[in-house]
């Protein structure tokens, strides 16, 4: 288990995590998610003792990496696929780790032969694609047989027979017990994978649960309702009254009705009620993608002026930031619509996650200045309105009736001598 508690870190200014805590259990894949720069690289080079915290810690089986004994055979990592000799052949690569670590040489041929590069394994590395440098990489962190395991974008540059590998070999890793803490921006590719979510946004904690509680708990499902297509009254007199019965209705561009705030059997009864046939009644939820962009859409700090005129975000005043997303609660009113609200869910959302993050020990990070004794200030905070103030829906249906609801750190020292069998090599800040 990796546990990680208040870990902060800074670099000068730049406050790249922030009393960031969460454990990633055995037996499971855990995603570890975030935007662009919040923080995921650092997270996971402090979690090797690549890199110091400026507060709080982490452990990893309950002592911290460089106090593992023998922890190369007890974690691998896969932290930058390019961090190899590229003059050296692969399986030369391959030796030279496993020397160091006292693994036995017919281990490199094993893990040659299960990323697949036992054709090529004694062609030199900096001849190889950016996908072939990903399977060295996750061979060199598969060497010691670790029962905790670090991949920093493992399916950057496979192809998709590579990335439909990648993500049985995690999800086999898991499945024999292992700790597995992966990071990934492809979304439909961690709903796949992942068992569990990590969310961070601008080095603070977002989110920690598992993928279906993550995506109710940030989604707003809803019913698809649809009438007789040559009946438009009949459309009309539903609306009417699913309004009245309190139900958000919006049309769809086919004609079809999405309803929020009414369960399923209740939108049934009404249009049993009003004498109106239906020709679809169908429950939706929200995709991993749209859930997690819904949540993390404040916490973006690189963002094409094209999504401006795509109408995929508001325009802010000039210097302002978008509001961190509440933890648990995400965007409102961002790419999906926004939630129904408490108590009027149309599907109820799965036990713990009412449309929070649930309360375990590290459940969300510290309001700013508001636990005695805690980490510092919150360096957002200033930054952070209040009262987010949510920008319009952009993709939303349009209604049809009311709208709803009417210190800087020292350069890190150089790696342990039990480095992670991956060589993560360079600190960051030599990048
Ligand atoms: N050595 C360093 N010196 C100064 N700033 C740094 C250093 N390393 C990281 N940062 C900053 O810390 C923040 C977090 O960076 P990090 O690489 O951890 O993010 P990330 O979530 O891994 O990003 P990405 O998804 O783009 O890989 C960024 O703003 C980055 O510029």
């Amino acid at each position: 288990m990796i546990e990680a508690v208040g870990l902060t870190k800074r670099y000068g200014d730049k406050t790249a995590v922030y009393n960031l805590s969460f454990q990633v259990r055995p037996g499971a894949v855990t995603g570890f998610l975030g935007p662009n720069g919040s923080g995921k690289s650092t997270t996971m080079r402090m979690i090797l003792g690549l890199d110091n915290p400026t507060s709080g810690h982490v452990t990893i089986s309950g002592h911290p990496y460089r106090k593992l004994p023998n922890a190369a055979r007890q974690v691998g990592a896969l932290l930058d696929a390019k961090a190899v000799h590229g003059g050296r052949a692969a399986r030369n690569h391959l030796l030279s780790l496993a020397q160091l670590s006292g693994i036995p040489a017919r281990r490199v041929d094993e893990v040659l032969g299960v990323v697949g590069l036992q054709e090529v394994a004694r062609r030199r590395s900096k001849g190889f694609s950016l996908g072939m440098g990903q399977r060295l990489g996750i061979a060199a962190a598969l060497l010691g047989d670790p029962q905790v395991l670090l991949f920093d974008e493992p399916v950057n540059g496979l192809d998709p027979e590579g990335i439909h590998w990648v993500r049985n070999l995690m999800k086999a890793l898991a499945a024999e017990g292992r700790t597995v803490f992966v990071s990934s921006h492809l979304m439909s590719e961690m709903a796949l994978t992942a068992d569990h979510l990590i969310v961070i946004g601008r080095g603070q904690l977002l989110s920690d649960m598992s993928v279906k509680d993550f995506i109710s708990a940030n989604s707003a499902d809803f019913a698809r309702v649809r009438t007789p297509d040559s009946e438009p009254q009949l459309r009309e007199k539903l609306t009417s009254a699913l309004t009245e019965a309190g139900g958000h209705v919006m049309s769809e561009q086919d004609g079809a009705l999405r309803v929020a705030g009414l369960a399923l059997p209740r939108i049934s009864d009404i249009a049993h009620g009003s004498d109106v046939r239906l020709w679809e009644l169908s429950p939706h939820q929200a995709s991993l993608e749209e859930a997690y962009m819904r949540m993390t859409q404040g916490a973006v700090d690189y963002r094409s002026t094209a999504d401006q005129k795509a109408g995929l975000q508001q325009p802010l005043p000039p210097g302002a930031q978008p509001p961190m997303p509440v933890p648990g609660q995400g965007q409102p009113g961002w790419y999906a619509p926004p939630p129904p609200q408490q108590g009027s869910q149309p599907f109820p959302p799965p036990q713990g996650a009412p449309g929070q993050a649930p309360a375990g020990p590290y459940g969300a990070p510290a309001a700013p200045g508001a636990a005695p004794g805690g980490p510092p200030a919150n360096p957002y905070a200033a930054q952070t309105p209040q009262t987010p103030q949510a920008p319009q829906p952009q993709q939303a249906p349009a209604p049809v009736t009311a709208p709803p609801g009417a210190a800087p750190s020292p350069t890190p020292p150089p790696p342990p001598s039990a480095a992670p069998v991956t060589d993560p090599t360079k600190s960051e800040d030599a990048r």
